[in-house]
C-alpha cells in the first residue's frame, strides 16, 4: 500500500528542503495570521518553488475572495486546505482558486463528527479528518491533539482522505495500523517549539509512516 504523506506549517526554505529531500508528497503552508507557522501567500509562493515534485497546500481559514485571489497570485497553490466553516458551495467555488482542488478539514471526536463529511462529498476533492481544537482556542488546528483514530476504521468514500491531530514520528505507525488511513498530515509533531520545525524529524516521521506502509516511497 503506497501512502500520501503531508508535512505541514513549513515557514522557512530549510524545512521545505528537509520535507523534499525526504520524501514529502504534500506541503502545506498556513495563510492564516493567528497560526505560529503562519506565512504570507508571498512567501508560501518563494518557500513553494522548492517543491520539486511534491504538490503545495495553502491552509485557509474561512478565507473571503480577496484572500482566495491574494494565495492564487501569491502561490498558485495545487491545492487549498479549507480548515474553517466554509460550507460545501463555498469549497467547490474555491476550486477555481487552487491548480488540482480544494480538501475539507473536520474536527473529529464522534462518529457523527465524521459523518458531517458527507454533505461535502462531490463539493471537494479531499478530507483532512484533524482533532477538534481545545475550547476558546483561536486557530482550528495544529495543536497537536489526538483524538480516537479507530473512528476513521471503517469510513469509506470516493473522496480520498487524510489522517491528521496529534500524529509525531513514534506514534505514526500506530495511527496508521488503527485508522487505516491511506495518508497522514503533521504539523506540530515535527516541531521543537510552536513554529519551529525540527530538521531532524520530518525524515523521521516521513520514515516512520512509509516503514508503516511498506513503501519506500508513495
Ligand atoms: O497548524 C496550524 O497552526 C493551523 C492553523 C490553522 C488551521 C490549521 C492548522 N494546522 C492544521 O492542523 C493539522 C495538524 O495539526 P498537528 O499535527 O496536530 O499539530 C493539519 O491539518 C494542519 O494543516
Amino acid at each position: 500500500m503506497s501512502i500520501g504523506v503531508k508535512i505541514c506549517g513549513l515557514n522557512s526554505p530549510e524545512a521545505v528542503v528537509a520535507s523534499v529531500d525526504a520524501g514529502a508528497d504534500y506541503l502545506g503552508f498556513i495563510v492564516f495570521e493567528k497560526s505560529p507557522r503562519a506565512v504570507t501567500a508571498a512567501e508560501a509562493g518563494t518557500y513553494a518553488k522548492g517543491k520539486g515534485s511534491a504538490s503545495s497546500v495553502a491552509v485557509l481559514v474561512d478565507p473571503d475572495d480577496a484572500m482566495l485571489a491574494r494565495v492564487l497570485t501569491g502561490m498558485a497553490p495545487d491545492y487549498i486546505q479549507l480548515h474553517g466553516q466554509e460550507s460545501p458551495q463555498r469549497c467547490q467555488d474555491a476550486r477555481h482558486y487552487a491548480r488540482r482542488g480544494v480538501w475539507k478539514a473536520f474536527g473529529i471526536a464522534s462518529a457523527a463528527d465524521l459523518q458531517a463529511a458527507r454533505r461535502y462529498e462531490g463539493y471537494v476533492d479531499g478530507f483532512v479528518f484533524d482533532a477538534k481544537p481545545p475550547a476558546g482556542a483561536d486557530r482550528p488546528g495544529g495543536w497537536g491533539a489526538a483524538y480516537d483514530w479507530s473512528l476513521l476504521h471503517d469510513f469509506e468514500s470516493e473522496t480520498p482522505w487524510l489522517l491528521s491531530g496529534g500524529l509525531t514520528p513514534e506514534n505514526v505507525a500506530e495511527a496508521l495500523a488503527r485508522s487505516g488511513a491511506r495518508g497522514v498530515d503533521v504539523a506540530s509533531g515535527v516541531e521543537s517549539a510552536p513554529g519551529v520545525k525540527d530538521l531532524d524529524a520530518i525524515p523521521a516521521f516521513i520514515g516512520a509512516a512509509r516503514a508503516a506502509s511498506g513503501t519506500s516511497r508513495s
